[in-house]
């Protein structure tokens, strides 16, 4: 992965063991808004992520390259897999049962991805110093051992619960996701 220092775990970054009241390995992780692009079963045109995690560190998710996703003539937009970075790590770090938000995302696109490939995704945190949490992605075409297309490291911010409230609509996120005290 090319990354920058911005998104590179500085020396004293810690790599968190799995939360312990976070979801056991093997865990299926649903949606955390209907809404949501990334992982929203209300969304149609939408990434539609099917998520798991292993070990309850890391997600290995799913996303197959839809019509709605494209940029050239079927093929998959470099926006759209990056939102697919996006998501799977911000569902990785919310393993960590804190608020983040993206502060940093930086992507290598390796491979074109067809419309109708299923990336195999996978996200884990390479290390947490205060509120700054370092995380990497990538998405393998057609299996989760594949060609790597796709690669992503970023720099998430930890926010309290306020941060909805005061930027955006902190009921609808409450009414879905139970995870989080909601204190803003
Ligand atoms: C719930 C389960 C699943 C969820 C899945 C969701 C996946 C999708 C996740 C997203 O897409 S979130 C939406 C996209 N991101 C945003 O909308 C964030 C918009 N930006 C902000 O709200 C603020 O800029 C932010 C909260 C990130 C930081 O503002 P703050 O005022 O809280 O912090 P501040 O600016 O003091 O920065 C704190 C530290 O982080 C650093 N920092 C912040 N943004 C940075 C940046 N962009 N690049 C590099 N460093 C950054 C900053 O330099 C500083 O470092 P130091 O502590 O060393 O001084």
């Amino acid at each position: 992965m090319t990354r920058s220092p911005l998104t590179t775990p500085p020396p004293g970054a810690v790599v968190p063991a799995a939360h312990p009241e976070g979801p056991p390995p093997g865990t299926a992780l649903g949606s955390h808004y209907g809404r949501c692009f990334g992982c929203g079963t209300d969304q149609p045109t939408g990434l539609h992520l099917k998520a798991v995690t292993p070990d309850g560190a890391t997600v290995e998710a799913e996303f197959t390259v839809g019509e709605a996703h494209q940029g050239s003539p079927m093929l998959a937009h470099g926006g759209v897999l990056a939102a697919a970075m996006d998501e799977v790590i911000g569902m990785s770090v919310y393993l960590f049962r804190k608020p983040y938000v993206t502060g940093r995302l930086e992507t290598d696109y390796v491979l074109p991805v067809p419309v109708g490939t299923t990336l195999h995704l996978r996200a884990w945190c390479n290390g947490i110093t205060g509120r700054q949490a370092y995380l990497e992605a990538e998405g393998r075409i057609g299996a989760p051992d594949g060609p790597v297309a796709v690669r992503a490291a970023a720099l998430f911010i930890e926010v309290g619960m306020g941060h909805f409230a005061k930027h955006g609509d902190l009921s609808a996120i409450a009414t879905e996701l139970q995870d989080y005290e909601v204190n803003p």
